[in-house]
């Protein structure tokens, strides 16, 4: 068998698309959406990630709003930032890229978000809304990797109802919100959600349906832990040294021989990482859609 690709990057220039044509109603109405990006440091996958969203924002018709602070921001500096893009009208969403340097404490910089400019879903608010609301339609931003992920294989008609889903890592951004949003009454998938302290990751994953990689181990999932025909959608972002080349490159958390048993596939890069981004349009064109019905009641 060889997997079916889940193809992130044609299906993020579908949505672009999409949004696109909704931005150009909303400038018709004299509203242009405006993502901000707040980046501390000089990272470089950090300040790659960053160019990259606000060209995707060019491509689609959004104002983008810099915020680059330095490597030594205090505190103060990066809320100084958050307050600025909180009371400036022409940035109707945005982002504090993570993670943040060493002494800055990121969950009171998340909170000091506003909840209705929160691009990412991550303030506490937006993803309480994601907690409590088990089968009520979510209005508010949902994290942007895992809604990627959900659209993705909607997109691709890969149902997920009764499916035993296993998430690899716990982390904020990806698994413990995805486990959320999959548990809800309109998806219906059982997950779950595996990490460090568990005790046989592999014995969970020869049982899985679906397998959502965001362990942040670069090859980590191989084609003899799997169930064959298992959906696999490849989240690691590692970044490693090509032995060959001597160059920095992109490393997902899925072994390539894993296209030999998995009956879907999402590439890296060219899957999840491109959805995440088109994710994130999509909750600030949403977010200045609600702001323009708000102001026109
Ligand atoms: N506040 C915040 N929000 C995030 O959403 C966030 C973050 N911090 N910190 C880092 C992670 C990682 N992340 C990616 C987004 C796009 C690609 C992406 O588009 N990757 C391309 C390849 C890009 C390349 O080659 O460098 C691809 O998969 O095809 C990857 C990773 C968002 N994150």
């Amino acid at each position: 068998m060889t997997a079916q690709i889940l193809d992130g990057k044609a299906t993020a220039a579908v949505i672009k698309s999409e949004l696109a044509d909704r931005v150009t109603v909303l400038r018709e109405q004299g509203v242009t959406p405006g993502l901000g990006t707040v980046l501390v440091g000089q990272d470089p996958g950090s300040v790659s990630y960053v160019r990259g969203k606000h060209r995707d924002c060019a491509e689609v018709g959004i104002a983008s709003i810099r915020e680059d602070l330095a490597e030594d921001a205090t505190q103060a500096d990066v809320e100084a930032a958050i307050d600025r893009l909180n009371a400036d009208p022409a940035c109707t969403g945005y982002i504090v890229q993570l993670p943040l340097p060493k002494g800055i404490d990121t969950n009171a910089v998340l909170e000091r978000i506003d909840p209705d400019k929160d691009a990412d879903g991550l303030h506490p608010t937006n993803l309480g809304r994601l907690v409590l609301r088990t089968a009520e339609p979510i209005t508010s931003p949902l994290p942007c990797t895992p809604a990627g992920i959900l659209e993705l294989l909607r997109r691709h008609d890969v149902d997920l109802a009764g499916k035993d889903v296993v998430v690899l890592g716990r982390g904020t951004t990806v698994g413990r919100s995805i486990g959320l949003l999959l548990t809800r009454k309109d998806v219906n998938a059982t997950v779950t959600l595996t990490h460090t302290g568990t005790r046989d990751v592999v014995a969970h994953l020869r049982a899985a349906d679906v397998v959502v990689a965001a362990a942040g181990v670069p090859g980590f999932v191989r084609a003899e832990h799997l169930k064959p025909g298992a959906v696999v959608l490849d989240v690691g972002v590692s970044r490693v040294v090509d032995p060959e080349t001597g160059k920095a490159r992109l490393r997902g958390d899925v072994d390539a021989g894993v296209a030999d048993v998995a009956s879907w596939l999402s590439p890296n890069p060219g899957g999840v990482g491109p959805m995440t981004r088109a994710m994130l349009l999509a909750n600030v064109v949403d977010s200045a859609e609600r702001a323009q019905a708000d102001a026109s009641r």
